[in-house]
């Protein structure tokens, strides 16, 4: 469907689920984890903070002299309730809070993403906004769920992509911004940019 050349394009993130979804796009690309420092700033608006971090980590990963490439992508997720940004749970006691505090009730997820020239030195950013409904859950659900080991490593301690669909009653705006990246506006940028063109 698209195509770029190869050695072009790196995705400057550890996340699978990135991964997974640029490469659904038939991309070349490597995949270099940034070590960019994600603690949220005093009062910092949850766009706010998915836009910085996400430009952090392509930057990040771009400075590097020893790293091939020229168009770079950053991401960065977050759960947000009632206020409170709510990254990857430290432990399951963190897990436990925040699905608690999840359950029954609407929330939002916003993903951010950048793509850093560093040819140009032009970087094309944005943020999406998706709402998600979950359902009631029992205390012995919540626990189940921990117990399978999925929530560790996500903004929220779900994956609606896993075995987390079963929380999630409806979703209001991109699913992909959910799973982590906000894939029709990251192929926009990338278009933009030049770094991918449509397949004919
Ligand atoms: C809400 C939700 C988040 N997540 C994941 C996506 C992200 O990997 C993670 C949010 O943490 P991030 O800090 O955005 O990303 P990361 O640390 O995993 O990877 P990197 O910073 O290197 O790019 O939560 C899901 O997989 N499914 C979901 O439903």
């Amino acid at each position: 469907m698209f195509r770029n050349p190869p050695g072009t394009l790196v995705l400057a993130s550890a996340s699978p689920r990135r991964r997974e979804l640029l490469a659904s796009l038939g991309l070349d690309f490597a995949v270099i984890p940034s070590c960019a420092e994600e603690t949220p700033l005093d009062g910092e608006l949850p766009r706010a903070h998915v836009l910085r971090l996400s430009c952090a980590k392509a930057l990040d990963v771009a400075e590097r002299k020893d790293i091939g490439g020229r168009w770079f992508v950053g991401s960065d997720t977050i759960v947000v309730q009632d206020g409170l940004l709510l990254g990857k749970p430290a432990d399951d006691k963190q897990a436990h809070s925040m699905l608690s505090a999840l359950q029954g009730r609407r929330h939002d997820v916003y993903s951010g993403f950048a793509v850093y020239d560093r040819q140009t030195g032009q970087t094309l950013s944005g943020a999406a906004r998706t709402g998600v409904q979950f359902r009631e859950l029992t205390g012995a659900e919540i626990a189940g769920y921990i117990a399978t080991g999925e929530p560790r490593d996500k903004a929220g301690a779900y994956a609606i992509q896993g075995l987390g669909a079963y929380l999630v009653r409806a979703i209001e705006g991109s699913y992909t911004s959910v799973v982590g990246l906000p894939l029709s506006e990251v192929v926009d940028a990338l278009l933009s940019l030049g770094a991918i063109q449509t397949a004919s």
